[in-house]
């Protein structure tokens, strides 16, 4: 059976409704290949408003956080069953500028992946090293430290609902993207690590690449044994670039 590939888009803290209703238009009437996926991640206040305009069964919408906490007095934070009741299938947790900006230690990223879980949302966990730990060749351990939590805690049989994006932070928004050699060996990793506790299940398990992709270099990227789709972020704002990466699966 072939892997699922996924192209979601990451708007980040970008956007407004008038993209919402273009980027519907624009990828509705879309054809797509059996088995791809593509995932739009709008800030939480348009979630709605895509989900309503989305006709296209091979688009789905996601959220980009989610607390790990049921329900209370949480201001600010949105729930999983919320999402559920939204129709929302996606959640991205753990992105890089999360885990920077905004405290989503490992162990918090871990919660919320498991929360995700019980929830039935596929949680697209982002992992990734700056780019200090990569030039002291530090990157694998890195990226097992930020897996192991999450196997230790949900188990590796969860990893067939989850979607693991690999984003070098070095390449997010800096117009430096990894080569397609880096990117495939680092995937392989990945992959590797997984298969480590079941072969069966790494094999399974969409690996999305994110950092810097666009229409230009995705199809190299995407081309690769191990890479099953992209996480975008800038190039993801643009209907017609957007289109075309979801095209180069
Ligand atoms: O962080 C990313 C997606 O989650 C990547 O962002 P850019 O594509 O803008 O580099």
């Amino acid at each position: 059976m072939s892997r699922q590939t996924i192209v979601a888009a990451n708007w980040k803290m970008n956007g407004n409704a008038e993209l919402a209703a273009q980027m519907c238009r624009g990828l509705n009437d879309e054809e797509f290949n059996a088995n791809h996926q593509v995932v739009i991640c709008p800030p939480a206040p348009y979630l709605a408003l895509i989900r309503a305009n989305i006709s296209n069964s091979q688009i789905a919408c996601g959220a980009q956080n989610i607390n790990e906490n049921e329900k209370g007095a949480f201001t600010g934070e949105i729930s999983a069953l919320m999402l559920n009741d939204l129709q929302v299938q996606y959640v991205i947790v753990g992105h890089s500028e999360r885990r920077a900006m905004f405290q989503d230690s490992s162990e918090l990223v871990t919660e919320k992946i498991a929360y995700a879980l019980a929830s039935g949302l596929t949680p697209i966990l982002c992992i990734g090293e700056t780019l200090k730990e990569r030039e002291n060749g530090q990157t694998e351990a890195r990226l097992s430290y930020q897996l192991a939590p999450v196997i230790a805690k949900v188990g590796i049989e969860s990893f067939k609902n989850i979607v693991v994006a690999y984003e070098p932070v070095w390449a997010i928004g800096t117009g430096k993207t990894a080569s397609a050699e880096i990117a495939q060996q680092t995937h392989e990793f990945i992959r590797n690590y997984l298969a480590s506790f079941d072969a069966d299940v790494a094999q399974q398990v969409p690996l999305l690449y994110g950092g810097s992709v666009n229409a230009k270099n995705c199809e190299e990227l995407f081309a690769q044994a191990d890479i099953d789709g992209g996480l975008i972020g800038g190039a993801s704002l643009n209907v017609e670039e957007f289109k075309k990466i979801c095209q180069a699966v």
